[in-house]
C-alpha cells in the first residue's frame, strides 16, 4: 500500500455550543489540516496522485472556512464546530474528489500544537 499526506492551514473564529468553559466564548484558532490518501498501485508516472492536485483540492475546501466565523457557515450553523466535526466535514467534501486510483484515508485537524482530532471511514 501507498500513503500520501498533504498539510494545509486555515484561520477562523468559532464558539462551542453546549459547552461550559472558556470555549463557549467567541475565539479563534489557526487550524492545521492533514489529509491522507491511500492506494494499492501507482500510475505509469510513479505517482498515486500529484501532490500539487491534492493540495489544491484541500485549499479549495478550506477556502470556505478561512477567515470566517464557523458558527455561521453550513454545516456549522447547525452542528458544533469542533475539530472532530471539522475533520468529518473535510473528509466528506474531499471523498469523491481524490484520484480514482486512490481512496481517502484519514483527515486530521489540529486545533493547537497539542490537540488533534481525526475522522476516517472503513473501506
Ligand atoms: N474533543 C474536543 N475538545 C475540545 C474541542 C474540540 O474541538 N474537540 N475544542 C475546544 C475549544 O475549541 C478550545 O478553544 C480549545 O480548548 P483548550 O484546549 O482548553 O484551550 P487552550 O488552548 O487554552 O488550552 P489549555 O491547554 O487549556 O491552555 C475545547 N475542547
Ligand atoms: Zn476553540
Amino acid at each position: 500500500m501507498y500513503s500520501l499526506k498533504v498539510v494545509s492551514y486555515f484561520s477562523a473564529a468559532h464558539r462551542l455550543r453546549d459547552y461550559h468553559g472558556k470555549c463557549e466564548v467567541l475565539h479563534g484558532h489557526n487550524w492545521k489540516v492533514e489529509v491522507e490518501i491511500k492506494a494499492k498501485e501507482v500510475g505509469k508516472n510513479g505517482m498515486v496522485m500529484d501532490f500539487k492536485v491534492l493540495k489544491s483540492l484541500l485549499r479549495e475546501c478550506l477556502e470556505r472556512l478561512d477567515h470566517g466565523y464557523l458558527n455561521e457557515i453550513p454545516p456549522f450553523d447547525k452542528e458544533n464546530p469542533t475539530s472532530e466535526l471539522i475533520a468529518r466535514y473535510i473528509f466528506k467534501t474531499l471523498k469523491d474528489k481524490v484520484s480514482s486510483k486512490a481512496s481517502l484515508g484519514k483527515v486530521s485537524v489540529w486545533e493547537s500544537e497539542t490537540t488533534c482530532a481525526s475522522y476516517w471511514e472503513n473501506d
